[in-house]
């Protein structure tokens, strides 16, 4: 399944955001840290957050909340405080406790040098995820950034992906996912793209290398040596 002759051509790349280009983990305990304790409500560890995020931040404040004890069902409007006080909170901590993983630039560089066009797509909303690829200095890599909240469905459903194709006009055949997690892998078969698993990021504590994937990869920059355009 690895060996370079069985991969399908790269028209264009789609990579994911949290766990595969930036180590985001800082960010999402500084956040989570601040939204409870302005709740009055106790915190999570860093493992819980690790093995919650990766479908969404809706998804991350729900499961966080039902985590720690506290009751939606007889509190309806807390979901609401919490999830504004959130976006709040991660609008000014966005990227401060987040490291680009090694390999990343040099990987993103490679593919633009052979004139693969890139997107993101990321569960994670889109003005967030467009602030912290800014922040990076990663922005100027891609020619679309989408976030879970700009389509009417998130991975692991392939709607998103097929959407993004779309937007860079290439064959689902020809467009490459690159991501660190199940989601990632469950839209791109969905979906008909090729797909490059990251052995680092989020995974919900599974062995990513127990899913199937055209290359599992530990650095980003090892994916264009063995891909024909
Ligand atoms: O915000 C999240 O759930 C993480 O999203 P991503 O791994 O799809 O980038
Ligand atoms: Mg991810």
């Amino acid at each position: 399944m690895s060996s370079p002759h069985l991969h399908p051509p790269m028209q264009a790349c789609i990579l994911d955001l949290d766990g595969t280009l930036v180590d985001t983990l800082g960010d999402f305990v500084a956040v989570l840290g601040l939204v409870l304790s302005d709740l009055g409500l106790p915190g999570v560890t860093r493992d819980f957050i690790e093995h919650t995020i990766g479908r969404g931040s809706e998804h991350l404040v729900r499961t966080t909340l039902a985590h720690v004890g506290a009751d939606m069902g007889t509190q309806p409007e807390l979901f609401e405080r919490a999830w504004l006080l959130y976006q709040q909170h991660y609008a000014a901590v966005n990227g401060e406790h987040a490291a680009i993983y090694p390999g990343v630039v040099e990987g993103l560089e490679a593919l633009r040098a052979r004139g693969i066009p890139l997107a993101v797509l990321t569960n994670k909303p889109g003005a967030p995820a467009r602030e912290l690829l800014k922040r990076k200095g990663l922005d100027g890599y891609f020619q679309h950034v989408f976030g879970g909240d700009e389509f009417a469905r998130k991975k692991p459903d392939p709607l998103p992906l097929l959407k993004t194709c779309e937007a860079l006009g290439t064959p689902p055949s020809a467009t490459w996912m690159v991501g660190d997690s199940r989601n990632d892998a469950e839209a791109a078969h969905a979906a008909g793209c090729p797909l490059v698993l990251v052995t680092y990021g989020y995974n919900h504590g599974e062995d990513i290398r127990a899913v199937p994937a055209h290359q599992h990869v530990d650095r980003l920059d090892a994916i264009s040596a063995g891909v024909p355009s």
